[in-house]
């Protein structure tokens, strides 16, 4: 009587890992056709006879060997009306000496320095913009992260995607090319941005499904004010998520625009690296609890593993040899959203590829296992417990914590 029962059950759950299996491979085809349509379109030889201003908030907090490079990019963009709010925290921050040479060095440009931000919730990234927030003079604003470089029509690209039904545009993360070779990190940062992260995004974009990262990211400010403006996020870390969460509640369009994000940071290493892939993590376990066991899944060896036990059960074939073919052929597939995602030639060699993306289908697992063990999150100097829904509370040094 048991034996019946057990086959049943195997092949029950052969046909299960079978499914997810076949289902994970849409992953790659829809963010192929997606990304291929989607990304690196020629901005039109026409313009709209005007064009809206925009209000760009820089939050920064301290200097890399890339900031003033970094900031220099805002300072020639190719659009007719826009202001530079930078926003600093901290008054003896050196920042705002970059800063300050930038505006003397491009005196026609409408930038200004804000300080001490304002203290409305816990997100400290939030705080620091409130300042700037508060005194935006046009309706469109853009939240732009201290280690973006701008190619000098993303602002144009961005708002020339703000159809009338569109209330946020944001541009899917990557890194750009860099010049000064971080070594064997910024290598792994790009096949990251450019494989894995860039397939689920551009998959998730396709399907309309939330998944927006606020590095780079414009908005409609009227609609913000609605849902109870900046401040209201100001509970959350992964405050980029729950703003697109509104304006999609309330039937606006949340869109990707045509250039990936260029990350440039000018520092990197391979644990920093990894430590904001967990905390991400994270912040993702806590606000969707499903993705604690669907990211597993969705891993490329995990989901080999199971391709292969269950192709094995229920078709009687070699299953390492059915995963050696889907390790092959999800590489391929990987590549190829990478070229999608570079559009122009590698900085580095195809063996520092195949390397970097061993590595980081290897090292995926144990990422997501330790975003799943702790709720805790230090970002920069802060340390902050994560509740469920996403909710967060600050961590005071010691045992009391304090709850805004
Ligand atoms: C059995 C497997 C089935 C499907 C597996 C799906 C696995 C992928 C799901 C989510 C990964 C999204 C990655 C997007 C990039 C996120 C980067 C990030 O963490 N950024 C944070 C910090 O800026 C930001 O706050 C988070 C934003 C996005 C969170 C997205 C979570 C919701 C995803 C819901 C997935 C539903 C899948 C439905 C499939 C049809
Ligand atoms: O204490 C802080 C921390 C960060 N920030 C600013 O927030 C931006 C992002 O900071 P980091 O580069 O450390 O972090 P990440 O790139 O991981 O951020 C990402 O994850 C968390 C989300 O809330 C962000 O919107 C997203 O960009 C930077 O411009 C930084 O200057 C502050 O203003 N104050």
């Amino acid at each position: 009587m048991m034996a019946p029962a057990i086959d049943y059950t195997i092949a029950g759950l052969a046909i299960f890992f079978f499914g997810v299996w076949c289902f994970l491979w849409s992953f790659h085809i829809v963010a192929i056709i997606y990304g291929k349509y989607k990304l690196y379109r020629k901005i039109p030889a026409v313009l709209p006879d005007s064009l809206p201003g925009v209000s760009i908030l820089k939050p920064l907090t301290g200097v890399d060997a890339h900031l003033y490079d970094n900031l220099e990019t805002y300072f020639v963009l190719n659009y007719p009306t826009y202001e530079l709010l930078f926003c600093i925290q901290d008054e003896s921050d050196p920042a705002q000496m970059v800063v300050r040479s930038l505006i003397e060095k491009y005196p026609k440009v409408d930038a200004r320095i804000l300080q001490g931000g304002k203290k409305v919730g816990i997100n400290p990234k939030i705080n620091n913009m409130m300042s700037g927030y508060e005194v935006c003079k046009y309706d469109l604003f853009m939240i732009s992260d201290c280690n973006i470089k701008m190619k000098p029509d993303t602002l144009l690209d961005m708002v020339l995607h703000l159809k009338d039904d569109v209330g946020e545009i944001h541009q899917i993360p990557f890194t750009c090319d860099r010049e000064d070779r971080l070594g064997f990190s910024s290598i792994l940062e790009k096949v990251y941005f450019g494989t894995v992260h860039a397939k689920q995004y551009l998959f998730l974009n396709a399907l309309g499904v939330n998944c927006t990262t606020g590095m780079s990211s414009m908005m409609r400010k009227n609609v913000l004010e609605e849902a109870g403006g900046l401040k209201a996020f100001a509970k959350y870390l992964a405050e980029d998520y729950f703003i697109a969460q509104a304006f999609l509640d309330r039937g606006w369009k949340v869109q990707i625009s045509s250039f990936p994000a260029l990350q440039n940071a000018g520092t990197g290493s391979v644990s920093g690296f990894q430590n904001r892939l967990v905390r991400w993590g994270k912040l993702r376990f806590a606000m969707c609890p499903a993705n604690r066991i669907m990211e597993p899944f969705s891993d490329c060896l995990v989901n080999g593993i199971n391709g292969a036990w269950s192709a094995a059960v229920l078709f009687n074939i070699s299953g390492l040899a059915f995963f050696f073919v889907h390790l092959l052929t999800w590489f391929l597939l990987d590549y190829l959203i990478f070229l999608i995602m570079q559009n122009g030639p590698m900085t580095f060699s195809k063996f520092e590829f195949v390397v970097a993306w061993m590595f980081r289908e290897i090292t995926s697992i144990f990422i997501l296992l330790k975003a799943e063990v702790s709720t805790v999150v230090q970002w920069r100097a802060k340390k902050f417990r994560l509740r469920y829904g996403g909710v967060v509370e600050e961590m005071r040094e010691g045992p009391k914590q304090f709850v805004l």
